[in-house]
């Protein structure tokens, strides 16, 4: 399943679940005591064998997952300590039945009896906090956290997390006093966006998803993540080169040609119709010399763009990439005012640098907006602020948050670039482009990488695609086609390992 659920999701899902009587909380809690078992037996065969577990047990259902995991292990043989935070007479209901059977089976100690424990524990089981942390672990937990990391170190130590790794906010991915980095965590019926944003997939190690028998339709508004499209989304059935779409990537003076080049070179490796670049006159020469296919426009000023803007088959443009930030002033409102699908990136967003409202203000919704977090943070400067600063109670202030206030006040579609892509629409939409666990891409990490990221969603624009899928789009061939490259990868082989991946598609 793609959908991620955010903490207040899943508990609704949960608890509509009770509700309809399809199942009750015991249920749940068993098979995704369960689901972990067997996780970590199907991820590290070897530990079959059984061995010394440790499981750390918090004062909510979290723990009563680890009271059930213990009871299993100790089922299978393993020498089972657990060590509980919190006073197991507070626990919620399906905790304390659990902590009641392994009472019968097992030692429980205090967390703080942890620095004392000796031995070398070949499972350390993390069920302190999952979806209902709600503020900063205390420093007693984060010290014995800390201490469970540092017997961990030994390489004969595998950590499970249970459901997220405790201390990581589930709906945003930030560290809340996360000191257990786990080797595998195994969440239960679909992800959370914090395994995936931010310091997310560093903290979790690998992830597993459990199906402990929900069913969910959060609605609209979820989260999904990108994945595969249809081969007919991309591949071209017929038709004529003006039925795929004209890209204008505006660029700018001489010297500067190379980013443009690369945005325009992969609008036309995904399968845009034509492509012309509109460097200044005096670069026309130069970027001649490496140009083939893409055509030549010069473009001076803003009355020469406006005059060929006056062909409507020009039907997606693509600016920022090299254009220097005066030329950018000169040709984004004329741009915007021909209402075409358009993308700005780089220099076309930070020359609006402390005057964001003069681009606001013309935006309309056929635009997309690619920041990295630099651009972003001139662009949406309060927004940034909130994701650096401490988060106070509750869900911590996300990347996710982040983009949808932005592309809601730019009125357009965002897409706030990193390893943990967030595009988002102004209707609330959002899907995340992951490149971490098995899609990780680090070899994106190089100059220009964005220059061709804005050219494929510039040429999907221009094939029709609505801004919001061709963003989502773009972003997943990207990091395909850095993963089909792999390293060694600069941002020239991303358009070429384009077609390899085009093929890959399934109907
Ligand atoms: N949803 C599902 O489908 C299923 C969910 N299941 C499991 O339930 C888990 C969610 O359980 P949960 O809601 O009881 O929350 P959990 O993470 O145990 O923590 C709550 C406790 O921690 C406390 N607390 C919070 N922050 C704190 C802090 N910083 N420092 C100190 N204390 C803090 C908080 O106290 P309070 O905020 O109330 O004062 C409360 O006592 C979920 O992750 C999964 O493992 C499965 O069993 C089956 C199906
Ligand atoms: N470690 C990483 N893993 C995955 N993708 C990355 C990573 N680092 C950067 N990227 C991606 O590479 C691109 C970099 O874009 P940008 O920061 O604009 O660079 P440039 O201006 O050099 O082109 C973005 O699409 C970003 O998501
Ligand atoms: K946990």
């Amino acid at each position: 399943m793609d959908q991620l659920l955010t903490s207040a999701q899943i508990r609704a899902t949960e608890t509509a679940a009770m509700a309809a009587g399809d199942v009750t909380g015991l249920d749940l809690m068993e098979r995704a005591g369960a689901g972990v078992v067997d996780a970590v037996f199907s991820t590290w065969p070897g530990l079959k064998a059984g061995g010394e577990a440790w499981v750390l047990a918090g004062p909510g259902n979290n723990g009563g997952d680890g009271y059930v995991i213990a009871r299993l292990l100790d089922g299978r043989g393993w020498r089972v300590t657990v060590f509980a935070l919190g006073d197991p007479a507070r626990l919620p209901p399906d905790a304390s039945a659990n902590h009641a059977r392994w009472a019968e089976l097992g030692e429980t100690r205090t967390l703080a009896a942890l620095p004392e424990a000796t031995g070398q524990p070949a499972l350390i089981v993390d069920a302190l906090f999952g979806t209902g942390l709600t503020r900063d672990l205390p420093d007693e937990v984060r010290r014995a956290l800390a201490g469970v990391a540092e017997v961990a170190r030994d390489g004969a130590t595998r950590v499970v997390a249970v459901d997220i790794p405790s201390g990581l906010c589930a709906d945003s991915g930030r560290r809340r006093g996360c000191d257990l980095p786990a080797d595998l965590t195994v969440t239960f019926h679909s992800a959370k966006p914090g395994h995936f944003l931010a310091d997310g997939p560093e903290i979790c190690g690998a992830l597993r998803v459990v199906d402990i028998g929900l069913r969910s339709d959060p609605g609209p508004e979820v989260l999904r993540l990108t994945s595969a499209p249809p081969r007919r989304v991309v591949h071209k059935s017929g038709g004529h080169k003006y039925n795929h779409g004209h890209v204008l990537v505006l660029a700018g003076g001489p010297g500067r040609g190379g980013a443009a080049r690369l945005a325009a070179r992969a609008a036309l490796r995904v399968g845009a119709g034509l492509v012309t670049l509109g460097p200044t006159p005096d670069a026309l020469g130069e970027n001649a010399a490496r140009l083939d296919a893409v055509m030549l426009a010069p473009v001076a000023d803003a009355p020469v763009l406006a005059r060929i803007l006056d062909d409507s088959r020009l039907n997606a443009l693509c600016l920022g990439p090299g254009l220097g930030h005066e030329r950018a002033r000169d040709l984004v409102p004329v741009v915007l005012a021909a209402r075409r699908a358009t993308l700005l990136d780089a220099d076309a967003l930070s020359a609006y640098s402390g005057t964001p409202s003069a681009l606001f203000d013309h935006l309309h919704p056929a635009c997309v907006l690619t920041p990295h977090d630099g651009e972003f943070a001139w662009l949406f400067p309060d927004l940034a602020d909130r994701l650096a600063a401490p988060p106070g109670d509750g869900a911590a202030f996300s990347r996710l948050d982040a983009a949808r206030a932005a592309a809601r006040r730019a009125g357009c579609t965002v897409l706030l670039k990193g390893p943990d892509t967030v595009i988002a629409a102004p209707d609330g939409r959002a899907v995340l482009n992951a490149a971490s666990y098995e899609r990780a891409a680090p070899w994106l990490a190089t100059a220009g990488a964005g220059d061709v990221l804005a050219g494929l969603i510039a040429g999907l624009l221009a094939r029709g695609l609505a801004p919001v899928n061709a963003a989502a789009l773009a972003a997943w061939l990207h990091v395909e086609a850095a993963r089909g490259f792999g390293p060694g990868l600069i941002a020239e082989d991303l358009p070429e390992a384009l077609p390899g991946v085009l093929r890959g598609l399934k109907d």
